[in-house]
């Protein structure tokens, strides 16, 4: 019960109506036990009149009559108060289901890269949403039906005192053998299910990328391999849901049989005590049978509210497992106005990614200052992404600092920092939306002239509006409608629609030509000559222009300087050049 603690904050939050429900899940117990006692005075009445202890039919009429009128009532009342009843609790349950999802939404977002590169994003959607379900069980409908087996219990067993003391303890002999039984199945119903809950986040994970990657999957002709093995799980999961209905199967049946010895005994020993003058009248075995059928629901359902309750805590663990996790990038400013110029400085910084340990930079300094441009270059997994990544703080440097306008980056509001920042990644991720909304994104409140002039200046607008519906066209699941370049200069144009202090460009031209790269570096010159510039490069063209070039090797600054100073080095970065000029003069 330990996990599920941790959901007493939205229980406290809706106390005011758990309360009433409490109340109100009394009311109905109470009316519903009157039936019986009802029915005994109805039998006890015919009774009488067969036994010549009634003085007329008439009398006997009238008084079932009353009865009947009575019994109406109360299960009138007894009803209107268990729809209110569910009102409140299964209510209250959907607003902390929603509650819980919104805190899980929340603390998804807060967390930093390396988070979602530990975790599938098919575990990651289960838990927010069949896990968060497994919980809404608990405080709806489990807390529900535990208030009410309480209450049934102490009325019912209060009422069967008062009529037969002796006849209380045989009839609730089998009753603890029941709940016990019930549980120990719940218990096996349980650990199946949490064996499936897995499985299908695991299936979950499976499908959701077979779905991402369909294009190289029907590309590479491996559709009848992803068949054949979503068919091995989707086998597999048939099997676990099989043994699971099979223990399922075995609930109601031993409930019936159970609740048939209580009727038994009822009878047998109820028998034995009127013969015995014991129980003066047979309205008491009557009534006797009605509470027992009464109870049989309630007693089984403590079984079936605790595996409820396992099964919550099981998933209010795997949860809370996503709650604690602590950001590794944290915030440490609450200043949210704070400007920045765009002066960046690296001093002997190092970087080792925590899941592969690999250790992407080693010892790198420079200086970029506000206005100018920095290139980077260098073979491929040589750190070039990994410093971009480090200046939109998406990592925390392991040694040596980071200065932005000479004052350490952990030391700005991180939502702030990342605001003046416009990164453009090597993949281009555009969303399930318009070219418009994409476009937008980096700017909420980007008028349409802003999306135009931003798309121009990253030379997409004329394709843009060549398609039939222009700025509406809606892209598909990461923009596949869109040509790998055009992709690319949407994403810029959601970058610089900002007009960020400092912008990184992550090799987001790759799939443009020379020409089309060159208008759209000199366009970006143009509107943003006092800002910062990072621009990652496997092009010598992009980076000549630029006011410092470093070259990378395996995470260490191998050459750096400007154009000249680097064609004077013969090194790396003029082989380069030269080899680049020759194929484009070819
Ligand atoms: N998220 C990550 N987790 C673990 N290792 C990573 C991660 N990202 C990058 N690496 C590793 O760090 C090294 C540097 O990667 P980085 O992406 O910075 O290289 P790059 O120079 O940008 O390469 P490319 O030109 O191919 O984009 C590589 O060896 C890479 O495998």
């Amino acid at each position: 019960m330990k996990a599920l603690q941790s959901l007493n904050k939205y229980l406290f939050k809706y106390r005011g109506r758990l309360l009433l429900g409490f109340i109100i899940t009394i009311g109905a117990r109470v009316f519903a036990v009157f039936t019986p006692q009802l029915i005994r005075n109805s039998t006890n009445a015919i009774e009488d009149y067969v036994n010549g202890n009634e003085a007329s039919v008439a009398e006997v009429k009238e008084e079932l009559l009353i009865n009947i009128g009575l019994i109406i009532g109360a299960a009138l009342a007894s009803a209107i108060l268990t729809f209110l009843m569910r009102q409140t609790f299964i209510v209250v349950s959907r607003y902390i289901e929603y509650d819980l999802k919104n805190e899980i939404y929340t603390q998804y977002q807060n967390l930093s890269l390396d988070f979602y590169k530990r975790n599938r994003t098919g575990d990651l959607m289960n838990r927010i949403s069949e896990d968060v379900s497994k919980v809404r069980m608990y405080v709806g409908p489990a807390l529900m039906y535990g208030v009410q087996t309480l209450t049934l219990f102490v009325v019912v067993i209060y009422f069967m005192i008062q009529a037969a003391p002796t006849l209380t303890l045989y009839t609730l002999v089998p009753f603890p053998i029941l709940s016990f039984a019930i549980y120990k199945l719940s218990v096996a119903i349980n650990k199946r299910s949490a064996e499936i809950q897995r499985f299908l986040s695991y299936l979950n994970t499976y499908t959701q990328e077979s779905f991402s990657g369909i294009a190289v999957i029907k590309s590479y002709g491996i559709l009848k391999k992803f068949n054949t093995d979503f068919e091995k799980l989707s086998h597999e999961s048939k099997d676990k849901n099989v043994n699971l209905a099979k223990v399922e199967a075995f609930f109601f049946p031993l409930m019936i049989l159970l609740i048939g010895f209580s009727n038994l005994f009822v009878i047998y020993f109820g028998g034995m005590q009127y013969i015995d003058g014991k129980i003066e009248n047979v309205g008491v075995i009557v009534e006797f049978l009605l509470y027992v059928n009464m109870l049989t629901w309630p007693v089984a359902s403590v079984g079936w509210i605790t595996s409820m309750v396992q099964r919550a805590e099981a998933s209010q663990e795997r949860i809370n497992e996503f709650l604690s996790e602590v950001p590794n990038v944290k915030n440490n400013s609450t200043n949210y106005s704070e400007s920045i110029k765009g002066e960046i400085e690296f001093r002997n910084v190092s970087f080792t990614y925590e899941d592969t340990n690999i250790v992407a930079l080693k010892n790198v300094s420079f200086k970029v200052k506000k206005g100018e441009t920095l290139a980077i270059m260098g073979k491929t997994g040589s750190g070039k992404s990994t410093i971009l990544e480090l200046i939109g703080r998406l990592y925390d440097v392991d040694e040596g600092e980071i200065l932005i306008d000479g004052k350490p980056i952990e030391s700005y509001n991180l939502n702030n920092l990342r605001q003046q920042l416009g990164y453009v990644p090597q993949d281009a991720f555009l969303f399930s939306s318009s070219i418009r909304d994409n476009i937008k994104f980096g700017k909420a409140d980007a008028t349409e002239e802003d999306i135009i002039s931003a798309a121009k200046n990253a030379a997409v607008h004329e394709n843009i509006i060549e398609f039939s519906k222009g700025y509406d066209t809606v892209l598909g699941e990461r923009g596949i409608t869109l040509s790998g370049g055009q992709k690319q200069r949407v994403s810029i144009a959601r970058a610089i629609i900002k007009n960020p202090q400092i912008v990184l460009f992550d090799d987001c031209l790759s799939a443009v030509d020379t020409e089309t790269e060159e208008e759209i570096f000199n366009k970006l010159n143009k509107i943003s000559s006092d800002k910062t510039s990072v621009v990652v490069s496997h092009r010598a063209s992009s980076a000549k222009n630029a006011n410092h070039i470093i070259i990378l090797d395996n995470g260490e600054i191998l050459e750096e300087g400007t154009h000249a100073d680097l064609v004077a080095q013969n090194g790396y970065y003029k082989d380069l050049y030269n080899k680049q000029l020759s194929e484009k003069e070819n």
